[in-house]
Formats: C-alpha cells, sequence, structure tokens
C-alpha cells in the first residue's frame, strides 16, 4: 500500500511544538508508523545523533527518542532533576572523576524529538534559550533539529537500505565455556563455604552475522511482536554502541499516578512442557533464590528508609518466552506516603539486584568483577523512558544483545547457590540467549 509521507505535510506545523506527518485523511497505521521510524532512525544515525526505541509491557506504542546533541551525556539517575528522555547504565557502577559527588553515572538520550507510534505527530522538546546551558548551545539544537529533517526529506522517496547503527571498534572479550565453568565452580565452593549466599555467574555468546539476512529494525520487530510482555527496545549512541533487550523485568517505575512499582524475579526453568502456569513446579532452590531478591526489596530498601506501607502480590509463576520465573510484586503509593522521590532513591539502592548480582552486594559484585572475565557492558544494567506524560520505567537488561559490525553478542546469565549443578546452569544460559536467538537468527 502506498502511503509515503509527503515533505509538505511533513513540514506543516500545525501546533506548536509539533507537526503532522501523515495524510489526516488516511490515518496512521502501525506499518506506516514502523516504515516512518525506520526513515527516522536512519536519519539520526546518519546525523551521529543517539537514538532508542522501546515498547513497554503489554502495550503496542512504539516510543522512539532522538537526542540533537551530538554528545554523550553521563548523568547521575535523578529522576528528579533529568528532563524527559531516555536512560541507560551498565551494570558495573561508573564514576565521573571530574564530578563533586561520588554517584554513578547513566548515559541519557535527551528527549528533543519524540515520536510515539499512537500519535501523527512528532514532539519537539528543545529547551527553551534561557534553558540552555548558552545560546549557542541553543542555536547548536536548532541547527541540528533542520539537518535532522533535511535528512529525513532526502530518505523520504529512497529505498530503505539495511539498518545502520552505531557499534565500538574494539570488539569486546569473548567467554569461553570452560571460563563460565570455571567461575561458577569457584562461586558454589565459596557458598559452601559459607562466603556469600547467591551470586549470578553470566557469559557471552557471539554470533557472526549475515549481512544479507540481518537488518537491525527487522530484528527489533520480530521480538516486539514476539514478546508482548517484554520491554523490548532498541538504544544506538555514537561511541557507545547498540543495544537489544526483550527483558521480562521491570527495575523501578513511578506512573502518572505516583504509583511505585517493582519486582523481585528469580528462579528459572523451561517453560516448554507447563501448559498452565498454575501446574508449575519449583524446587527448594528456585523459591529460596527468589525469597532472596524479595527479601532485600523489603529488608535493605524499604526498612532502610522506614517505608512501611507497600502491597506484596506474590510469589506467582510467570511466563517470559521460552522460560518461566517467579515473580513477587511490590508497590506504593507514593502520593499517600509523601515520597515523591521513591523511585530514584530505590532506583539507588537496588541496583545492582541480587537478581543480576549476588548477595551480600558487595563481596558478590567483586567477586563477579574478578571471575568472571569479560565485561558485562549494559547487560544487567537497567534502561528505559524517563518522566514522560505516564511517568518513568526503568527495566533490567537481559535476554539482551550487543551488535558490533558484522557480529551481535548475546549475553546471559543465572543465580548460582551452594547447590547448583554447573552443567544445568550452563544449559540455562543456553534457554536464556534462545530468547532472542530464536526469533532473530533461526
Ligand atoms: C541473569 C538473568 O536473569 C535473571 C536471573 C534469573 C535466575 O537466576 O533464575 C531469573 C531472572 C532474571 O532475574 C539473565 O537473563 O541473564
Amino acid at each position: 500500500m502506498k502511503n509515503h509521507l509527503a515533505i509538505s505535510e511533513l513540514l506543516d506545523f500545525t501546533k506548536k511544538n509539533t507537526f503532522t506527518f501523515f495524510d489526516k485523511n488516511k490515518g496512521i497505521n502501525k506499518l506506516n508508523s514502523f516504515q516512518f521510524i525506520k526513515k527516522m532512525w536512519s536519519a539520526a544515525i546518519a546525523q551521529n545523533l543517539g537514538v532508542s526505541l522501546w515498547r513497554e509491557p503489554n502495550t503496542d506504542n512504539l516510543q522512539l527518542v532522538i537526542d540533537l546533541s551530538q554528545k554523550t551525556k553521563l548523568v547521575e539517575s535523578d529522576l528528579e532533576e533529568l528532563p524527559t528522555g531516555f536512560l541507560m547504565h551498565k551494570f558495573e557502577k561508573e564514576f565521573d572523576i571530574d564530578s563533586k559527588n561520588n554517584n554513578s553515572k547513566a548515559y541519557f538520550l535527551e528527549a528533543h524529538l519524540y515520536f510515539d507510534s499512537s500519535n501523527d505527530f512528532i514532539v519537539e522538546n528543545i529547551p527553551s534559550k534561557d534553558k540552555t546551558q548558552n545560546k549557542q548551545e541553543f542555536e547548536e539544537l536548532n541547527q541540528t533539529k533542520k539537518q535532522f529533517f533535511q535528512k529525513l526529506k532526502e530518505l523520504q522517496n529512497k529505498k530503505e537500505g539495511k539498518t545502520s547503527y552505531f557499534y565500538p571498534k574494539n570488539i569486546p572479550t569473548a567467554t569461553t565455556k570452560e571460563a563460565y565453568n570455571k567461575a561458577v565452580d569457584k562461586a558454589i565452593k565459596a557458598m559452601q563455604n559459607e562466603e556469600f549466599l547467591k551470586v549470578v555467574i553470566s557469559r557471552n555468546k557471539f554470533i557472526d552475522l549475515d549481512k544479507k539476512s540481518f537488518d537491525a529494525l527487522e530484528a527489533y520487530q520480530k521480538l516486539e511482536q514476539t514478546y508482548k510482555t517484554a520491554f523490548v527496545s532498541l538504544v544506538s549512541i555514537p561511541l557507545v554502541g547498540t543495544w537489544m533487550c526483550a527483558t521480562p523485568e521491570l527495575l523501578v517505575s513511578q506512573d502518572k499516578n505516583g504509583i511505585f512499582r517493582t519486582m523481585a524475579l528469580a528462579g528459572t526453568q523451561s517453560g516448554k512442557d507447563v501448559k498452565e502456569l498454575k501446574n508449575a513446579l519449583w524446587r527448594q532452590k528456585e523459591i529460596e533464590e527468589q525469597a532472596l531478591v524479595s527479601r532485600y526489596i523489603i529488608n535493605n530498601c524499604f526498612k532502610k528508609i522506614r517505608l512501611r506501607e507497600y502491597e506484596e502480590i506474590g510469589p506467582k509463576t510467570v511466563r517470559a518466552g521460552n522460560l518461566l520465573h517467579l515473580r513477587t510484586e511490590f508497590l506504593v503509593d507514593t502520593k499517600q506516603e509523601r515520597f515523591p522521590q521513591l523511585a530514584t532513591v530505590m532506583l539507588e539502592l537496588l541496583h545492582p539486584t541480587s537478581a543480576v548480582c549476588g548477595m551480600p552486594k558487595e563481596i558478590t559484585t567483586q567477586f563477579i568483577l574478578e571471575n568472571e572475565n569479560y565485561d558485562r557492558g549494559f547487560y544487567a544494567g537497567y534502561l528505559g523512558g524517563i518522566n514522560f506524560k505516564n511517568g518513568s520505567s526503568l527495566y533490567v537488561q537481559l535476554r539482551c544483545m550487543q551488535l558490533l559490525e558484522n557480529q551481535a553478542i548475546l549475553y546471559a546469565g543465572g543465580g548460582i547457590t551452594a547447590d547448583s549443578d554447573t552443567e544445568t546452569e550452563w544449559k540455562e544460559t543456553e534457554m536464556k540467549c534462545q530468547t532472542i536467538e530464536s526469533v532473530v537468527f533461526e
């Protein structure tokens, strides 16, 4: 079906800061909006701009943010201070030596341009002259915006090529099964000696990209359509790289009504032979592993900040693609509790949770850094849109891959306890890699 965006419509300013781009009479449909997203994505990458595309769990809306600043921004994850945008934090805490305080930093894309596929306009959100650092910055943003739309016009009627994205020059180190086994065996011994209670050991998996058949946005679309209950995202930042995920794990969210949410998600089994969730059986190991994550939220977070009123739902069995997990949800009414900054406070206390790191946190973080022998990068970090009309939602980057020029790197791990079996744990990481592999590469 023909539905090209006429340039005249693209530049038809109807309201301040918004403009229509689809034929008003024909309306908008999802296919069209995906085609349009492809054009916007390509124009952003061609202009060296950071771009993020995501879809919240159980919704249909694709959301896209483009940061026009041409700078890679590292910020503190302070939801009270930051403008609308998209945040992506590594597993490891990253510090800025020039900064006065010692808070960990996240990469941030400001929503200078924001598109939501349920709307027929783009929201333009360039701070006013007095809000930008200086006049020059304001002019640069507007200049880049102009160039971006110029590029978009150019791409308008061009046949779509392969989706481009940013990738690092250096190829990260690959893990081996031997190295993984060694780390798991060492962890099991340490826990038998009662050095700690639980640790998550992970690995990566390289896949050669068949450049003829692989397309990043098509891969994204397949994931998005397959995993409706997941948070599905594709983020590309200059000098940082490109990451895609379909994760089942919410880290923190706070909606427009001030309802805060987090979850304890842990314990894994294959969901292939379990038709009804209520029939799922769990072993002591998984029950304890998940309870540990729940207890951390209550004892080390809620109690620490003297928060007494919260709702706890679960643990329940949930399906995440080919897998089942145990999940307990926690809800807090931040308005009633007069605690508007709860999400920011919890983010600092939670990350990295024992679902991706371990218990106790400090010693297991150290164990991971010393024994995994590879860089997790953004795997097991967190990411998501913040300060939108509906609030902020940050997820744990799991069931994910990083895109390089000619390869993809999948990442997966699992909770190890004193009762773990090394081979079973390896198989669990294979199953977790399948979430993306089975949809994108088979
Ligand atoms: C660490 C991962 O997943 C986490 C670990 C789980 C487990 O140990 O059972 C389950 C869900 C996630 O919280 C991963 O997907 O790589």
